[in-house]
């Protein structure tokens, strides 16, 4: 069975704010070389392909650099024969257009070489780069999630990989073969003729000036451009997943005016790089032309005192004429480079951001785990809203084997409780203990191995269902068909996915939306059946399920309970009563703990009262 996407839960935390740039030097190791040394290194495993396509551009080069040598000879021999009126000008010029012909299809394969080995070079660093990032991403805890946001990121998956993955490939070739024909064209230019050289090199200087101003306003106007873009995305990726609820708010037209916001301040910017390019553009070109008529004048000059032939005017020109090119070149590459490097400072950080909780690593028991909790002193308070305290001095113990329904008002922290198991955060002061081990010292992958939960809306993934409850176990690829009815059963969930026409292979829709909500609590509950969990997270629905519905859901909930600690967020009556204890949650701290008996026996008591207004609910 393959291995399904992926699944967000009431118990995975919400996304909120952008990696501001205040933020960009928190929790990342310093990388020990150069910005730029960087991104040149993502081609370094790519070396023999570069090194091929390099030759190949070499060959490339020497190929356009010879023709206005060849055109010049060409032409001198045609002029040479019209002015001796000799008869040899037929054959020679055959001769000489035949090689021509040779060499032009050996620049051409150079050229074809060239081009294909350095886009798969390109498209390989992509590959690797967008791996690396959202392997990188996938290890980030809980809160960092919390601080940036969804569209944010594959914004930076997407949009920033390419463009850097280009600039160390295709721009770098283009950028050498334009050094390479700079080169090769002014050394010729200087063979041909040193004082025509020295008119049309005048230009040089204030263009490379010129560059490194454009290339540096080039990169700061990248990264406020992909910063923008980024949160363009993040607007359009949040409506888009949340179409039912824009379309029920009659909010389209909102939605499409904050969209046009953002794109209008890219746009902005963007008129900016506009002006920049033209004004760039258009002075060098001006500059170039200006010089290209001194040439033109001087060497006309020279013609007159037979101090060149028609033929090396010629090939000068052309040769000024491709310099022009490549210093053209040059610039595109510089400022390429450059809106690379803008690019790249945010995927760094990603890169080399080191999460405050690891994704695995830690103590793994030896022994089989019996699932006694306890919630030891616990402050905490969420990373993204450190100002507001959540807990303050929590304790509670969970036996194992036992039910526990926990209960309070609504945002008194009941889910939160769940996290800190999880240990999708970890509390500020105080310990969470699993059988006299502190999850801190645990592998936290194997800690959630054990805790199987199952949220009050659960999510989930875009694939069909055998996949979607295949994903509770360790290994979806080795869940048999059998394993997975076995476990719809069990959830109540068979009979219904048998109504579908296409079974267990029915897709679900993005985040299962296309299942009633009681049907996707049943599949998570098979989900959590087959991960087979000691330990258990229960988030009782509180949208109203229907009275068949939340029969289902409730009796699978029950026989899933059996012979496993169970934490539940309770909101009916019927689960709390049927607990072994209840830990009533207020003011950041357990106010009660007992059984329903107790708790009722109490005058006075918080769960007394919360039952008598009814206010059990979230
Ligand atoms: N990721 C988060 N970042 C910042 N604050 C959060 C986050 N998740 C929850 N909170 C806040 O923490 C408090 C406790 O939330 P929690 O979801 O644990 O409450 P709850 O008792 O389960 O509420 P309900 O019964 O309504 O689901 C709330 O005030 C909430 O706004």
């Amino acid at each position: 069975m393959a291995a399904p996407c992926e699944q967000v839960s009431r118990w995975s935390a919400p996304s909120g704010n952008v990696f501001g740039a205040g933020n960009v030097k928190k929790g990342i190791k310093i990388p020990p070389t150069s910005e730029f040394r960087r991104l040149l290194s993502l081609a370094t495993p790519e070396r023999w392909r570069l090194a091929a396509s390099l030759g190949l551009l070499v060959v490339s080069s020497a190929v356009t650099m010879s023709v206005p040598f060849c055109i010049g000879k060409v032409i001198d021999i045609i002029y040479t024969e019209l002015v001796n009126q000799g008869d040899k000008m037929k054959e020679r010029l055959q001769q000489i257009c035949s090689i021509l012909v040779v060499i032009f299809i050996i620049g051409g394969l150079a050229n074809f070489g060239r081009v294909y080995l350095m886009n798969l070079t390109g498209n390989n660093i992509v590959r690797r780069l967008r791996s690396q990032l959202f392997s990188s991403i996938m290890r980030q805890e809980i809160g960092f999630f919390d601080k940036n946001k969804t569209g944010e990121l594959i914004n930076r998956l997407s949009t920033d990989s390419s463009l850097v993955g280009s600039s160390v490939t295709t721009n770098i070739s283009d950028g050498l073969r334009s050094v390479a024909q700079a080169v090769g064209g002014v050394s010729m230019m200087c063979y041909v003729s040193p004082k025509l050289a020295g008119i049309a090199l005048c230009i040089v200087p204030p263009i490379v000036l010129m560059s490194r101003f454009y290339g540096r306003y080039v990169k700061n106007i990248t990264k406020q451009v992909q910063d923008s873009l980024a949160s363009a995305t993040q607007v359009a990726e949040e409506r888009i997943s949340s179409i039912r609820t824009v379309r029920s708010f009659a909010q389209e037209k909102r939605e499409v005016a904050a969209y046009d916001e953002k794109i209008d301040h890219i746009l902005m910017l963007s008129y900016k790089e506009a002006l920049a390019r033209g004004i760039f553009w258009g002075s060098t070109g001006f500059s170039g032309n200006m010089i290209i008529l001194s040439v033109f004048y001087s060497g006309g000059l020279m013609m007159t005192e037979s101090q060149i032939s028609v033929g090396d005017l010629s090939a000068f020109l052309l040769y000024a004429a491709y310099v022009g090119v490549s210093i053209g070149g040059m610039t595109t590459f510089y400022s390429e480079m450059m809106r690379g490097l803008g690019a790249s400072s945010r995927l760094w950080y990603l890169m080399d951001r080191t999460p405050t909780i690891p994704v695995s690593g830690g103590v793994i028991p030896t022994s089989e785990v019996v699932g006694n909790l306890s919630f030891n002193n616990i402050t905490f308070s969420y990373p993204a809203r450190s100002d507001m305290q959540i807990f303050s001095d929590l304790s509670l113990l969970v036996p194992a084997g036992s039910v526990t329904a926990v209960v309070g008002a609504s945002g008194s922290g009941k889910s939160t409780l769940g996290t800190l198991l999880l240990r999708f955060y970890d509390p500020t002061k105080g310990s969470v203990v699993l059988d006299q081990e502190n999850i801190r010292d645990l592998d936290p992958m194997w800690l959630r191995t054990q805790i199987g939960s199952v949220s009050q809306e659960p999510v989930l993934f875009s694939c069909s269902v055998a996949e979607n409850i295949a994903y509770g176990a360790q290994d979806p690829t080795k869940v048999t068909a059998e394993e997975v009815e076995e476990a719809a059963k069990k959830a109540n969930a068979y009979h219904f996915i048998q109504t579908f026409p296409e079974g267990f292979n029915t897709m679900v829709g993005e985040r299962g939306l296309m299942l009633s909500g009681g049907q996707r609590q049943r599949v998570a509950i098979a989900r959590a059946i087959l991960k087979d969990p000691k330990i258990l997270l229960l988030d009782e629905a509180t949208s109203a399920l229907d009275a068949e519905s939340e029969y289902l859901v409730q009796e699978a909930l029950e026989r899933v309970m059996v012979g496993r600690t169970v934490i539940t967020i309770a909101h009916r009556l019927s689960t709390i009563m049927k607990a072994d204890q209840i830990a009533v949650l207020d003011k950041g701290a357990i106010a009660e703990v007992g059984s329903y008996r107790q708790l009722m026996g109490l005058n006075n008591g918080m769960f007394r009262k919360l039952v008598e207004r009814q206010t059990i609910t979230s």
